[in-house]
């Protein structure tokens, strides 16, 4: 255990029946950093955050927040950890302010504190002309963007060492997405240290330190975005767009003028990672392919984080979507090569 860890997990195993929702998961978070837990739907990801706040009790395994056992005594732990949870925060009756102001005064804030902070995270997060509106029930007067907001508004009302977020930019647009992601690397540079739980992979990159890959409960890869790139830094990304019930010309490696580092298939699309000095043949080819009406059409740029995430990962069963932004990922299939 490092001294300066604000969170410590190790070997942490938790069993539902014969599922192993986490199987020997170990992660550590400093202070001042973002680790982005990421995993396909089912990988075992809110199980993780459950125990880190005390609301499941692991198998096997430690957890310690600081200097905390949070297994043996959740309940000082939870004073140091600040959670957003995955499911809506039952907000009905009241209004973000009033909810916003409630979280901090739970933490501890004075009145006028908890006030001043609501109103802060109003204008942070863009929230103002809602800051006054009652949430009704079954979804009314706040839409699922603003309640999603007020909820990371009210884990944040008071600073805490340790802050879990699971899924936070659900429901939220797309500008209101970049003040939120500002928000949390706002809270690490002020000394927190970050769990966030996401699917966005493309734009949680911009903000975590580390990431942790789950699949089917276990740790498959960790390291900082550029690590898990890895390779790819010098490589290139051809994603194929395949046509509807089309063949995938990249199954036959005969035919394939490319020594691909990585095949990934993800629905319609096809993503090859190959070495930059392939980029003239790559061209070439899959140019001929389109003219030959075999692809709908492709594109050639620089390898992401999430050609890595993808390879990582196991195929996401039929019909399950991971959440990611592109529609294509809601199946995906992958193969080394
Ligand atoms: N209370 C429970 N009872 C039985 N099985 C459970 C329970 N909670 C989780 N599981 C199972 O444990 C596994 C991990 O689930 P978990 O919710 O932790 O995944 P996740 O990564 O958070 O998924 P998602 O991205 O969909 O939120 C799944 O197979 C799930 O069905």
């Amino acid at each position: 255990m490092n001294a300066h860890d604000v969170l410590r997990v190790t070997g942490l195993t938790r069993r539902f029946g014969s599922v192993v929702a986490n199987d020997d998961v170990s992660l550590r978070v400093r202070p001042g950093e973002v680790v982005g837990l990421l995993g396909h739907n089912g990988a075992g990801k809110t199980t993780l955050i459950s125990q880190v706040v005390g609301l499941l009790r692991p198998d096997a395994g430690t957890i310690r927040v600081g200097t905390v056992d949070a297994v043996r005594n959740p309940a000082a732990a939870r004073r140091h950890v600040a959670l957003q949870p995955q499911a809506q925060a039952p907000l009905d009756g009241l209004t973000p302010r009033a909810a916003v102001e409630i979280a901090g005064r739970i933490r501890g804030l004075s009145q006028a504190r908890a006030r001043a902070a609501a109103e802060a995270l109003g204008a942070e997060l863009d929230i103002e002309p809602w800051l006054d509106q009652r949430a009704q029930p079954e979804g009314g007067g706040l839409s699922g963007g603003v309640r999603r907001l007020t909820a990371f508004a009210m884990a944040v009302a008071a600073p805490t060492p340790v802050l879990v977020l699971d899924e936070p930019t659900n429901d939220v647009d797309a500008a209101r997405r970049r003040l939120l992601w500002a928000a949390v690397r706002r809270r690490a540079d002020a000394g927190a240290g970050v769990l966030l739980v996401t699917h966005n992979v493309t734009e949680a990159e911009r903000i975590v330190d580390d990431l942790v890959v789950l699949d089917r409960g276990r740790v498959v890869a960790t390291g900082s975005p550029a690590r898990l790139r890895g390779t790819q830094d010098s490589a290139l990304r051809l994603e194929l767009q395949l046509a509807p019930d089309g063949e995938d010309p990249t199954t036959d490696d005969a035919t394939v003028p490319l020594t691909p580092l990585r095949r990934t298939r993800a629905g319609r699309r096809v993503l090859l990672t190959i070495p930059t000095d392939q980029a003239a043949a790559a061209v070439t080819w899959a140019g001929a392919l389109r003219e030959r009406e075999r692809i709908d059409g492709y594109s050639l740029g620089p390898a992401t984080l999430e050609d890595a995430y993808l390879s990582l990962t196991s195929p996401a069963p039929d019909g399950a979507s991971d959440g990611a932004p592109e529609p294509t990922t809601s199946r995906t299939e992958s193969a080394h090569v």
